[in-house]
């Protein structure tokens, strides 16, 4: 049967080459790939448009970082210092915040998402059999929309609540009220070290609250060189944060104002909120994963062009595929994922899906990044060297003290910071990178271009770092590996 289009391809029907449901980061991204090859593309959400990256994760939780990072800065630099001695005007840091987060409007994405001529439904999607997807809008009406070629599931994930006695009814706070709130809390008890627990550890303590963080592990950023989590350790405990490591939580109650958390060891600690950082699960509970054969509730696993394992026409993109939760990483596997599907429409008939081919998301393996917005700030690209090592290579690790680098003592008096090269011994390329200090985060990227493009060490000799910057460690831990 012939159908009717109009100018951007879709059909009377509601019939698109591509359906994206959720439209996060990673979904518009996915959508905008779509459309960019000309392909039609209608698009699935059932909050805000731009996901929890632009309203309760990055953005806000940035904002809130960047005030109380840039004073830490400044009061480390001579004849500065006396001017950023008092407090963080914490009315103005939230607002700050609010402005990040778009004051909770999506005005503005949904305005993008109509320049590039994408189809907004709003309401909850979900599966109903091959190619189609069904949207439930909050009035209870529902659509049906078919997919030519592919649909995309961009659900994301949501803050995890460990399933603790109490935790429930404690109203705790997850990411999204750690990143929303409109007041400072006197106490604050923050439990997980991952990037979540710390950052929001940082930001609370800076803005008045008394922070106890509850790390059931050794130390923080357990995914990082252990030298991070050490570092930001430090720092949040001589900024007055408590910081109980080897601890677990057993129980919570609230009783009004009070929330009381028990320890695996007895010990009770009071506080106004508590705050749950403790991963994350997948949005995909109620997806209709059952009518297409798949798990409801489970991360859905992919192949390096993000296709779903047993199809061809189902695409898991962004965190929901539990590749690498961070926007960026998210946007690379859709720009992947999108030149995937348009070959395909076209019928190309090989895919490029080698190692770092057009059709392969291979920096997912190799060369992820990462920053983590701490003061001091811990970056990384790529693999730690436990990582490493277990991955089966035969590597090397240097490490070099970053106060020892001109750029940094001029950066900060009393600059403290460390970084660590892992150097693939047999094929003589970096592996992976962490930078933990001051002002390292926007230092990461040179490390992401090191590993991606698989420069040998020899190369990397003649890339000469601008004197007098902190860059200058990549001088330093080559000259360490070449001894
Ligand atoms: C506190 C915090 C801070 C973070 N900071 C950073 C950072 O600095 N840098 C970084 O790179 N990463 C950061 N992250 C991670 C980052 O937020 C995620 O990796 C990113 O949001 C993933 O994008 P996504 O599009 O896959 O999912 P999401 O952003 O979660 O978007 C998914 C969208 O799908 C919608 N949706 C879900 N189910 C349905 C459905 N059935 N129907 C319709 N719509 C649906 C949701 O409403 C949502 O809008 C942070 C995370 C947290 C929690
Ligand atoms: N700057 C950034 O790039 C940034 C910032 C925030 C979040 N993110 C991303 O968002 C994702 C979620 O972050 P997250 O911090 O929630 O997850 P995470 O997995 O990084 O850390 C969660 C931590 O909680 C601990 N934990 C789990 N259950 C626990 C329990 N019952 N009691 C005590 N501890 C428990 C885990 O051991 C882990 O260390 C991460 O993948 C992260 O990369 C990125």
């Amino acid at each position: 049967m012939t159908q009717s289009t109009d100018a951007t391809g879709e059909t009377a029907d509601n019939t698109y080459d591509v359906v994206v449901i959720g439209a996060g980061p990673v979904g518009e991204n996915v959508a905008d790939r779509a459309r960019a090859a000309g392909l039609s593309a209608a698009i699935v959400e059932s909050e805000l448009v731009g996901g929890e990256c632009s309203y309760w994760a990055c953005m806000p939780s940035k904002a809130l970082l960047r005030p109380v990072v840039a004073r830490a800065d400044a009061r480390r630099v001579p004849g500065l210092r006396h001017l950023v001695e008092g407090a963080l005007d914490a009315s103005a840091v939230l607002a700050h915040r609010d402005e990040y987060a778009s004051h909770w409007k999506d005005d503005g994405q949904v305005g993008w998402l109509d320049s590039i001529g994408v189809d907004l439904f709003r309401g909850h999607g979900r599966l109903a059999g091959t190619r189609r997807v069904t949207v439930t809008a909050a009035d209870g009406t529902v659509t049906e929309l078919a997919a030519r070629h592919a649909v995309a599931v961009c659900t994301g994930s949501r803050a995890v609540v460990p399933d603790l006695p109490g935790a429930a009814d404690a109203k705790p706070w997850t990411s999204r009220e750690a990143t929303g709130a409109d007041h400072v809390p006197g106490r604050l008890v923050v439990v997980g070290g991952g990037v979540v627990g710390v950052e929001m550890a940082t930001v609370w303590q800076a803005l008045g609250s008394r922070v106890t963080l509850l790390v059931r592990g050794g130390g923080l950023l357990p995914k990082m060189e252990p030298f991070a989590g050490e570092l930001v350790a430090d720092a949040l405990r001589e900024a007055g944060a408590e910081v109980r490591t080897d601890t677990s939580v057993k129980a919570v109650r609230r009783d009004g104002a009070t929330v009381t958390v028990e320890l695996d060891g007895g010990d009770l600690i009071e506080a106004d909120e508590v705050l749950f950082a403790t991963g994350r699960a997948p949005r995909t509970d109620d997806l209709g994963l059952d009518t297409v054969g798949l798990e409801p509730g489970a991360w859905l696993s992919v192949d390096d062009s993000c296709q779903v394992a047993g199809s061809d026409w189902l695409y898991a993109v962004g965190d929901v595929n539990h590749r690498a939760l961070l926007t960026h990483q998210g946007k690379y596997q859709a720009r992947i994922a999108g030149a995937a599907i348009a070959a395909r429409a076209r019928r190309v008939p090989i895919l490029e899906t080698d190692r770092w081919g057009a059709h392969s998301a291979t920096a997912d393996h190799d060369a992820v990044p990462q920053v983590v917005f701490t003061d001091p700030e811990a970056a990384s690209a790529g693999l730690t060297l436990a990582a490493a090592e277990e991955a089966g290579h035969r590597v090397r690790a240097v490490d070099y003290d970053l106060a020892s680098v001109a750029g940094s003592g001029l950066y900060a008096d009393g600059y403290r910071g460390r970084a660590r090269m892992v150097v693939d011994l047999d094929r003589e390329v970096v592996l992976g990178v962490t930078f933990v200090g001051p002002g390292v985060g926007e230092l990461i990227h040179s490390a992401t271009v090191a590993i991606a493009g698989e420069v040998p060490v020899d190369r990397l000799w003649h890339a000469v770092p601008a004197y007098p910057t902190i860059s200058e460690v990549w001088l330093r831990l080559l000259e360490t590996y070449r001894g």
